[in-house]
């Protein structure tokens, strides 16, 4: 059974971790950490800048330690980045201390929610359809590895899937982080 110290949520750019998991906050009462805002906040600089300077393997090498940080912590939580699944020691973390949530969106949908964005390196140069495409060939597995639920959001507006979500996790991850946990506000 897991622990479920934390509630984290995993999914590709567009999926709404950050949106939902703001949301999902609030109805819980927890704190709310985006693993992205900690990173910039940690570097002084953009995920943009970081990508442009220091390169994609720096910009995971911090990531996988302010992940590592973050589920060090009980009782929040946290949107990961998208990418985050890449490096297995998170996987183990994620695995060992989250109820790990999996928003799953399709690409049309990402492509959608994405179009105005011009904060995300990876979707910066060229082709997004292809560049999304590949990225979920790589990762969507690894989503599901880690993933204790996958919810779908392809068919709701950003309200909606948080309180439908909030409404499963009632029952999903509440109850057993109030059964498994000590001191912590669930
Ligand atoms: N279920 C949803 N329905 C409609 N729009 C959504 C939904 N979830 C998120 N959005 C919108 O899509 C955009 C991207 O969402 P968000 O930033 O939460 O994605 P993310 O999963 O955190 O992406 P990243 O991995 O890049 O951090 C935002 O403008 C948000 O309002
Ligand atoms: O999918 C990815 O690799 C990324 C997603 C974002 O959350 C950020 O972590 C960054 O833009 C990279
Ligand atoms: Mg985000």
């Amino acid at each position: 059974m897991n622990p479920a110290p934390n509630l984290v949520l995993v999914g590709p750019m567009g999926s709404g971790k950050s949106s939902i998991g703001r949301r999902l906050a609030q109805r819980f009462g927890l704190a709310f950490f985006d693993a992205d805002r900690e990173i910039e906040a940690q570097a002084g600089a953009s995920i943009a800048t970081i990508f442009e300077c220091t390169g994609e393997a720096d910009f995971r090498a911090r990531e996988q330690i302010v992940l590592a940080g973050l589920l060090a912590g009980e009782g929040a939580v946290i949107a990961t980045g998208g990418g985050s699944v890449l490096d297995p020691r998170s996987r183990e973390l994620l695995h060992a201390r989250g109820f790990v949530v999996h928003l799953h969106v399709d690409i049309a949908q990402q492509l959608a929610r994405l179009a105005r964005d011009r904060s995300r390196p990876l979707l910066a140069g060229g082709d997004r359809e292809a560049v999304l495409r590949r990225l979920a060939e790589v990762r969507e597995p690894l989503y599901a590895q880690v993933a204790d639920l996958r919810f779908d959001t392809a068919a709701m507006g950003a309200a909606e899937t948080a309180a439908k979500l909030g409404h499963l996790l009632d029952a999903r991850w509440q109850a057993t982080a109030a059964a498994k946990t000590d001191g912590v506000r669930a």
